[in-house]
């Protein structure tokens, strides 16, 4: 049984929290905002397919706090922004033995951390689910929650084997991959174009992004030139993957994203780790990406402080 702390527990922390829980783990986390109701009531979830997720680690700390009990995984469930030094984030709850686990969106995530903590192995966790804070310590999950996991930069661990295991013991489906980056790239298929168009539409989900009109091609443009940008970096994928995902989206009821969230809630988003990066590989294989470069460049302006009145 393997102790696991949970950094940063918010949505998708409590989410696989709870799973882990499920398995009989010891489950604990460091909370900021949230340090004082989930040490008194746990984590509750209103509502979730999966039946009452609602779970109460068995440990809570907060920033300054030191760790008795040594955890065999440190998972980092922030989000990904500039200003975070995720690296920094981990360092004081790690053991020499902590595996670090990153569950987080975005593509070429794993570097900074990578650089910045070596002596750990890392595994990088991909996650499809939607769940969302309602209020502090409440959670809604709403659908779906398998993840691929695997080494970063390739590979499948012994750490990796088990952790995909207690996962799927939680509840989920969970699949160990041995080209996690390849992974990133193909959630990044969706995510590059759904999650910032889903800003610059004030908040639209999934069929608003699909339906006005035009869109549908635009999202298919963005998607084409992630795709070319995989391939430059030696990945490619099945020609027809741009209608299957156009498709597979289509089936969903209008959803609305994690980037959509944090815009509509005034929290910073995700633009580099989940767009930047891959305009940034773009440039460094010379290669064209003018969709891509707008939309990121039209959030940039969303984003820019606004100037003062003259
Ligand atoms: N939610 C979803 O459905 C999905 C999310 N993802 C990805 O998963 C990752 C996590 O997302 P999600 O759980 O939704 O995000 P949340 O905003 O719900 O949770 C982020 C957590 O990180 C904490 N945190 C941030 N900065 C610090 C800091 N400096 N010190 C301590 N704690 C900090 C926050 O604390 P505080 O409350 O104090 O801000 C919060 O508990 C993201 O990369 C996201 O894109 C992927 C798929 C789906
Ligand atoms: C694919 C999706 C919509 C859910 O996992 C996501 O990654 C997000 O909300 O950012």
């Amino acid at each position: 049984m393997s102790h696991v702390l949970i950094v940063g527990a918010g949505a998708i922390g409590a989410f696989y929290g709870a799973i882990l829980k499920r398995a009989g783990w010891r489950v604990s986390v460091v909370l900021r905002s949230e340090y004082q109701v989930v040490a008194e009531y746990g984590f509750t979830f209103t509502h979730s397919p999966l039946g009452d997720l609602s779970w109460r680690p068995d440990g809570v700390y907060r920033d300054g706090d030191v760790l008795t009990d040594a955890a065999d995984y440190v998972v980092l469930t922030s989000k990904v922004l500039d200003d975070l030094d995720r690296g920094a984030l981990l360092r004081p709850w790690l053991a020499p033995h902590s595996r670090i686990v990153l569950i987080q969106n975005g593509l070429d995530i794993e570097r900074a951390v990578a650089e910045a903590l070596p002596q750990h192995e890392l595994i990088s966790a991909i996650a499809f689910v939607g769940v969302s804070r309602t209020a502090p310590g409440e959670l809604v999950h709403n659908s779906y929650g398998h993840l691929s996991l695997g080494c970063y930069p390739s590979g499948i661990s012994d750490s990796v084997t088990a952790l995909a295991q207690a996962l799927e013991q939680g509840g989920i489906a969970a699949k160990a991959v041995d080209n996690v980056v390849r992974e990133r790239w193909l959630k990044s298929v969706w995510n590059a174009p759904f999650n910032p168009l889903s800003v610059l539409g004030n908040g639209a989900d999934t069929v608003q992004m699909l339906d006005a009109p035009g869109a549908e091609s635009l999202v298919r443009a963005l998607m084409a030139e992630v795709l070319a940008v995989a391939s430059a970096e030696g990945h490619d994928f099945p020609p027809n993957l741009i209608d299957a995902q156009i498709a597979g989206t289509r089936k969903m009821p209008g959803y609305r994203n994690s980037m959509a969230l944090d815009y509509l809630a005034g929290r910073p988003i995700e633009l580099q780790a989940i767009l930047g990066n891959i305009v940034d590989i773009a440039a460094r294989h010379q290669l064209a990406v003018p969709h891509l470069q707008t939309v990121l460049t039209a959030l940039r302006i969303r984003q820019w402080p606004a100037a003062q009145p003259v």
